[in-house]
Order: structure tokens, then C-alpha cells, then sequence
């Protein structure tokens, strides 16, 4: 390994740079799956695991990490760890681009305990291909393994085929079709139904950025001639129901295609309800849940009014909503000032991809609301089987990669702008305090952060190819041929008859 690639630019010393051992012991945690926990050691050998089981005995060269009293948990949803399965590194949007790339997003996730995640590719001059080049060369300095999804902003003959060259040869399994950001991104009714089949015959999984995109943008009008032009024009011009239209149409179109649509970043009630109700008869959702207001604070949907947090952890809890992701988009106090004056000008997205291990931890399982083993599947293997990479990740077994973290229960973390490891200069969770703690990172059986120092080196991370066809498509074939059944039934009746 290049351990002297060690990025010194931003903040991690040459000497914190890589002690990697290629074989690690880790003692006498609770291995917790999505399914199962039991207390064991976890042997690693050359960033694999190799066996999960207590009292292993190993060779003196072995490095040991000893884990008595904490959780030893997946690190990412392919792996073993946190898997954030929405990040936007590098984007150029709204007039600029994310101030975390592929290295500083990544390092961030590091020491935070999640050791994958899956980008955003955004076409370049429409052009699928072009779009995920550019992207296969920002994510040339990654640390940790990643995926991409692609989004989908128009619709021709060319793109339908470019779709087929994503799933087929560069392993994306998965497009996003935005509903909002009128005059950009957004697109109408019938693109959205041409996607959903088009992702329908690829076996890849349809996902909605669900805001009425049109409402929203008359919602802004109304805000300016209003008077109103600071961030809190933001959430009051694309209100609730906005997001709730958007998600009820997406899952409307979704039925009529007959094929599985994940929903990402839920953030009210509104969309919630349409997603449980849906539900009841089958489909899948992602969520995304933050809260506030300011500058630093605008992202879309917006983050809503005390009420809608509660609702969707709940949703989470119980297993309407099924997964979190963060996001994570984020830009500095300077680029979110281009909305100084007007808000429909400040750039969209807030940061998390190193909060979202400990907010769900002291959020969901100190408050009772969900198990540890709960813990694991909402933030790792969910996410592996949704994109089709289990049981590869989002799993502690023999077999499988060595993306693994040590969690003591019984530490603390407070969140500071000071303290984390990406480039943005401000943190919409400043100041928040919770219990638990992400002591170690292990990524490709490397020992990326331990005692609060990240050693990470750039060039280290894979690309992961995501399959078509995950469990979600399982049955579509049957249901359509019933489908065609059904209809037939009635014309054959009424030619016997005459
Ligand atoms: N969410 C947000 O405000 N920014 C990122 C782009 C998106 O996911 O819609
Ligand atoms: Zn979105
Ligand atoms: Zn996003």
C-alpha cells in the first residue's frame, strides 16, 4: 500500500499516514449483525475476514485491538461498516460545487464510522458516459470504497441507451430522477414514466428527489413578491404537501409501472404517510432526516418544523422508512453567501456523512427506539441488499471485507466545526452532544482511525459494481403476467359468448 501518498493538504500528517498489518485480531467484542449478535473475536487476514468466533487463538505478529465492552459492527453496507447510501463529493450544482471531494468527504466518513458510500453521478451535456468519467476520475483519490447512482435530467433515445451501458458495463444499479429544481435538474410526468420503465426492463431501482417542482417554483415567486428573501423563504415557499404530491405521484407512476422506487431524503410527514400507506401493498423507501434553519441550514426538501422528526423517526423505527442516508452536499459560508440577498440563490445541501453513525446511534437506540442489531440494519446491510451487494457487505461473516467498527456504548461525542474532518467551515450540528462512540475504523482490513487520528491514504478506495435485479424485483415477472392474464379474462369471456 502507497502509504506515502498520505494527503498532508488538509490537516492529516505524513506521520499519522498508514500503519497497516495485514493480519488484525479483534478481541472479545459483540459482533452485531442485522440479524444476530453474539460475543467473538474477528480474525482479518489481508483485509478479509477470515473467522468470526471467540477465542481465537493467533500467531505473536497478529496486531490485536482489544474490543471488551463495545460493539464490533458492519462499517459500510457492502462491507462492514456505516454505508451512507447518498453523498453528493465533488458536485457541481447551483453556480458552484461541493466543497468536499473524494478525499475530504471520504476522510470525513472515516471518522465517523462509515466506511462506503454511493456518490450522485450528474451527466455532463447530457451525456451519461461523460458523466461517469468525470466522476470515475474525481473519485481517483478515494480512501474508501464506493458506488455511484446516476441521475437522469432528460430523456432521448441516447440516453435510454446510455442507461443500459450504466447497468450493463460500468455497475450502477440504480438512477435518480429529480421532481424539483425547475429549469436544472427537474424533469415532467412523462420522462419520469420513461425512466421508471426503462429502470423497470434494466432491473435497476428507480429512486425520486420528490418535491412539486413546479409549485415550488411559483412557492418562490410568491415568497419575492412577498418581500421575503432571506432562508426562510426556503422552507416556506416548497411546503410539506409539496413533498407529499411528489411522493404520492412517484408512487402512483411507480404501481402503474409495476416497478420498485426508493424515495430518498424524506423529510415530513406528508411524504411519510403516502410511503406507509404504499407500503401496506409492497414498495421500498430511503430516507434522509435533519432539522434547523439560516443559510447553513437550507437543503431540499427543507428541514421541517418540530413534529416532522419525531414522525419519521418513528416511521424508521418501525419499518415504514427503512434506511438513513445524509446527503451530504456541503459548502462553505462564502459559496451558501451567493444567497445573501435572495434565498433561491444560496447552494442546497447541508453535511453528516461523519455525524450519521453517532446521531442515529444516541437518536435511535439510546432513546429505545431501535435494537443494536436494528442499528446495523438501518445503516449498513439495508442499504447492501437494497443496491445488491450483500451479503459481500453489510455483514460481519468469514468471507467477507474487513470494513469494520468499534463502537463503546459507553463514550460520548460532541459535534463541533472545529473538531471535524471536512472542509466546510460551519456544521448544522454544532454543538450537539449524544452518547456512544466510534472508537476505530477498519477499512479494508486497514486501521484508518483510532485515538481520535485519521490515517488514510488517497488511491486506496475501490469502485464497488452494484448488479441489476436485487431482491426487489423478485416476483415483478409473476405480477405482470397476471396482470396480462387479468386482462385478457374478460375478452375471452365475451367472445365464447357470441
Ligand atoms: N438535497 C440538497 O439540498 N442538495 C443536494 C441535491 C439533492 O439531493 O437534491
Ligand atoms: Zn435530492
Ligand atoms: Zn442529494
Amino acid at each position: 500500500q502507497s502509504d506515502q501518498f498520505c494527503d498532508a493538504g488538509i490537516g492529516y500528517s505524513e506521520s499519522t499516514c498508514g500503519i497497516s498489518s495485514s493480519k488484525l485480531l479483534i478481541k472479545g467484542g459483540t459482533v452485531v449483525n442485522a440479524h444476530h449478535q453474539q460475543i467473538a473475536d474477528v480474525y482479518v487476514e489481508d483485509g478479509i475476514i477470515v473467522a468470526v468466533q471467540p477465542n481465537i487463538k493467533v500467531p505473536d505478529d497478529v496486531t490485536l485491538l482489544d474490543a471488551a465492552g463495545k460493539y464490533v459492527m458492519p462499517g459500510d453496507e457492502n462491507r462492514k461498516g456505516g454505508i451512507d447510501p447518498h453523498t453528493h463529493l465533488a458536485m457541481e450544482f447551483m453556480g458552484t460545487e461541493t466543497i468536499d471531494d473524494y478525499f475530504s468527504g471520504q476522510a470525513a466518513a472515516l471518522a465517523g464510522g462509515t466506511t462506503m458510500h454511493i456518490d450522485f453521478v450528474i451527466p455532463v451535456n447530457g451525456s451519461l458516459v461523460a458523466g461517469f468519467e468525470a466522476y470515475k476520475k474525481k473519485a481517483k483519490k478515494s480512501c474508501m470504497d464506493y458506488g455511484f447512482h446516476m441521475a437522469i435530467t432528460k430523456w432521448d433515445e441516447s440516453v435510454s441507451r446510455e442507461m443500459e451501458i450504466m447497468v450493463k458495463e460500468k455497475g450502477i444499479n440504480s438512477f435518480k430522477f429529480f421532481m424539483a429544481y425547475k429549469g436544472s435538474l427537474m424533469i415532467n410526468d412523462e420522462l419520469l414514466l420513461q425512466g421508471f420503465e426503462r429502470c423497470k426492463s434494466l432491473g435497476a431501482l428507480a429512486m425520486v428527489h420528490a418535491e412539486n417542482g413546479d409549485a415550488v417554483f411559483e412557492g418562490q415567486k410568491r415568497m419575492i413578491e412577498l418581500g421575503i428573501t432571506g432562508p426562510e423563504g426556503h422552507a416556506l415557499s416548497r411546503p410539506a404537501v409539496l413533498e407529499g404530491e411528489a411522493t404520492a405521484r412517484a408512487i402512483r407512476l411507480a404501481k402503474f409501472v409495476n416497478t420498485p422506487l426508493y424515495v430518498v431524503h424524506v423529510m415530513s410527514i406528508d411524504a411519510m404517510d403516502e410511503i406507509a400507506k404504499a407500503r401496506k401493498s409492497d414498495f421500498l423507501t430511503g430516507i434522509t432526516f435533519f432539522m434547523l434553519q439560516g443559510r447553513r441550514y437550507v437543503m431540499s426538501p427543507p428541514i421541517r418544523e418540530a413534529g416532522h422528526d419525531k414522525a419519521l423517526q418513528a416511521a424508521l423505527s418501525t419499518g415504514v422508512l427503512q434506511l438513513v442516508g445524509t446527503d451530504h452536499c456541503v459548502f462553505n459560508s462564502t459559496q451558501k453567501a451567493f444567497g445573501i440577498d435572495d434565498f433561491r440563490k444560496i447552494p442546497n445541501g447541508v453535511n453528516g456523512i461523519e455525524e450519521r453513525m453517532h446521531l442515529v446511534w444516541d437518536t435511535m437506540v439510546e432513546s429505545g427506539q431501535i435494537s443494536v442489531s436494528g442499528y446495523v440494519r438501518i445503516t449498513s446491510t439495508e442499504c447492501a441488499r437494497i443496491f445488491n451487494i450483500y451479503p459481500r457487505k453489510g455483514a460481519i461473516l468469514a468471507g467477507s471485507d474487513a470494513d469494520i467498527i468499534i463502537f463503546n456504548p459507553n463514550s460520548s461525542f460532541e459535534i463541533s466545526a472545529s473538531s471535524h474532518h471536512s472542509r466546510t467551515d460551519t456544521n448544522v450540528y454544532e454543538g450537539r452532544k449524544g452518547k456512544g462512540k466510534v472508537e476505530v475504523t477498519i477499512v479494508g482490513g486497514r486501521v484508518v482511525w483510532k485515538d481520535d487520528e485519521l490515517r488514510v491514504v488517497p488511491g486506496s478506495g475501490k469502485y464497488i459494481d452494484m448488479p441489476p435485479f436485487s431482491y426487489l424485483f423478485n416476483g415483478i415477472d409473476k405480477a405482470d403476467a397476471m396482470y396480462r392474464t387479468s386482462l385478457k379474462a374478460p375478452v375471452k369471456r365475451f367472445k365464447s359468448k357470441s
